[in-house]
């Protein structure tokens, strides 16, 4: 093994999407076959034996990529020479709550994360937050790290991203891998819009070959968007494989790249593009190269479209008024 270990902090390690997660990471699937990796946990002190013993479990795989394991209950030295960032730590939501009423309960935590990567990151940090809200997440993380470009703080729409493409799949009776260029625009929460309008099967526009309208507003968008409630209220707790995979998907897209003639989506920093306010964090359509993404420009955005990516931005700038309250940036 020639190549350099790359260092993945993960907060939140014991937990359920950590325990779907940290396997993955060692094997190779998030940054690659031939990529070893180190790992650095972060958990709150009392979870910290359940860390651990996942470490132990970690161990007794014997994974030829994985080069240690080190586990914290001090952000400041979890987050020490990170490359990559999975800022997984945070209370889920239960049935009957909005993803948004964990601000309260989660924001705090990303305050002090933001300023741990400032400090120690290593200079190619790259940031993913999964905790909810995760888009205000990621931006009270951002505004702590002024250090760091901006860019480099993400969080993640790829799960709804992957629920539309397989309930897209299901409906017009292809493959996922026959469907293109879909986009999740806005907030991970019930508001997000995922758009069959600019994904592709066949060439042909989505919104074409299903040509249904009334399964697209009163089926298939409530089915993506409330996707994450109808998991909590089968399994009585929230997505954790499912997560864990998309988490997987979304840091090796941002290394490795899109396909070419395809997209992906990412919650990035607004830089004004499609009408959303500059700096906010929401979903859009990306492509990556060279570890960068950038942002699909020229798409044509039709009335019914922009009402809807319209609603879910006015709720980003409600939840960035709010934790501008609660002190939080
Ligand atoms: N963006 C997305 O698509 C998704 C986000 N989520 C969110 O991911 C988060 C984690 O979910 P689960 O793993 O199921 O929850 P969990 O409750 O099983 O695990 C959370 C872990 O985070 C730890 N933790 C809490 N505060 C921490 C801190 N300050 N530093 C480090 N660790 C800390 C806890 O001790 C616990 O072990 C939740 O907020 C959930 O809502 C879940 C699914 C999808
Ligand atoms: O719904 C939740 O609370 C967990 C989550 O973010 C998802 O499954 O999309």
């Amino acid at each position: 093994m020639t190549r350099t270990p790359v260092t993945v902090t993960v907060t939140g390690a014991a937990g359920q999407i950590g325990y779907a997660l940290l396997f993955r990471i060692a094997s190779g699937q998030l940054l690659g076959a031939d990529v070893p990796v180190r790992l650095r946990l972060l958990e709150i002190p009392q979870a910290v034996k359940a860390a651990e013993g996942t470490a132990m479990e970690l161990d007794d795989c014997a994974f030829p990529l994985l080069q240690g394991i080190d586990i914290f209950d001090d952000a400041t030295r979890a987050f020490e020479g990170a490359n990559v960032a999975l800022l997984v730590g945070a209370r889920p939501r239960t049935k009957g709550m909005e993803r948004g009423d964990l601000l309260e309960a989660n924001g705090g935590i990303f305050k002090p994360q933001g300023e741990a990567i400032n400090a120690g990151a290593a200079d190619d940090i790259r940031v993913l937050v999964v905790g909810n809200p995760a888009n205000t997440n990621a931006l009270i993380a951002q505004q702590h790290a002024p250090d760091v470009p901006a860019e480099r703080f993400t969080a993640m729409t790829r799960l709804d991203h992957n629920r539309a493409l397989a309930q897209l799949s299901k409906k017009a009776g292809v493959s996922v891998s026959d469907i293109k260029k879909m986009t999740i625009w806005g907030n991970h929460s019930a508001t997000q819009y995922p758009d069959l309008f600019h994904a592709e099967i066949g060439g042909k526009t989505a919104a074409e070959v299903v040509d249904d309208q009334d399964w697209l507003e009163n089926d298939f968008i409530p089915t993506v968007a409330k996707r994450g409630a109808a998991i909590i209220e089968a399994r009585g707790a929230s997505s954790a494989a499912s997560a864990a995979s998309a988490a997987i998907d979304h840091i090796h897209t941002w290394v490795n790249g899109t396909a070419e003639g395809d997209w992906t989506s990412m919650a990035v920093v607004s830089d004004g593009s499609y009408g959303v306010p500059e700096g906010l964090i929401s979903s859009f359509p990306v492509t990556c190269a060279d570890g960068r993404w950038e942002i699909v420009q020229g798409l044509e955005i039709d009335d019914f479209s922009r009402g809807r990516i319209d609603a879910s931005v006015a709720e980003l700038a409600e939840e960035r008024d709010a934790v501008r309250k609660l002190g939080l940036i």
